[in-house]
């Protein structure tokens, strides 16, 4: 996958050179290129941003630059069409569902607002030529779009094939596909047995698996109906065993 990151601070984007995904990077699973938006500014101040039409507080970000940066970037016909990526606090939720669609994409392009956002004309230019779709990572304040850019790319990066070693993790993560759909993983325990007279579970000592998996079926439905009642409301009651039903 490629992977084309366009912002005015690249250096957030150290972290991507670090662990599992700075590994996929320097063995070409993943092929993550860095853009600083200024690249595309050719006043002295490398402006990319002004007040807002209609007025109101703070500053826009020109419509140019983030223009001239997507045709260039694009222009590599080889690589075929890329998907636009905005992450947005007014974008969709983004989910893990997202991420599994996502990590199917051959191209990624994600553009890093900040301020006030971007000028809304570059989405709606940007969508003459690929798809583009606003995400949100949740309702809260955060300065720009650097922040969820490497979320989402973390969590969509994790499921390429060779970058997690342990594949098996991958279905029983939180909100993964399948048999963790709207649920959230339940508690975890490794050595020692017994730490300051807390004890591990006996069932997950046990040894047996059939009853080891149920337990953490019942655990997870128990901390997710704790702290994800929205999620829970959400659960296709098909996919829900008898037992499911009583804990
Ligand atoms: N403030 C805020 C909240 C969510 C979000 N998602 C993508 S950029 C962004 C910014």
């Amino acid at each position: 996958m490629r992977i084309d990151i366009i912002t005015i601070f690249p250096d957030y984007f150290t972290p991507l050179d670090l662990s599992l995904i700075g590994k996929a990077r320097r063995s070409g699973l993943i092929d993550v290129r860095l853009h600083d938006l200024r690249r595309w500014t050719y006043d002295r101040h490398h402006t990319v941003d002004d007040t807002p039409y209609g007025g109101g507080p703070g500053m826009v970000m020109k419509p140019e630059p983030w223009g001239e940066a997507l045709d260039e970037i694009t222009a590599d016909a080889d690589a075929g069409t890329p998907r636009l990526i905005l992450p947005t606090p007014s974008g969709l939720p983004f989910t893990q569902q997202d991420a599994v669609r996502l990590a199917k994409e051959p191209w990624l392009i994600f553009a890093c607002g900040r301020y006030e956002g971007i000028d809304a004309r570059v989405a709606v230019d940007a969508a003459q030529r690929m798809p583009v779709e606003e995400l949100s990572i949740g309702d809260y304040v955060l300065n720009g779009g650097e922040v969820a850019t490497l979320v989402i790319v973390e969590a969509i990066s994790r499921l390429l094939p060779g970058v997690l070693g342990n594949v098996e993790s991958i279905t029983q993560d939180s909100f993964a596909p399948g048999t963790m759909d709207n649920l959230v993983e339940g508690p975890v325990y490794t050595k020692p047995p017994v730490w300051r007279g807390h004890e591990v579970p006996p069932i997950l000592l046990s040894g047996h698996h059939a009853a080891i998996d149920r337990w953490r079926r019942d655990e997870a439905l128990r901390k997710t109906a704790r702290n994800r009642p929205d999620l829970i409301r959400r659960l296709d009651p098909e996919s829900l065993d008898k037992r499911d039903r009583e804990v």
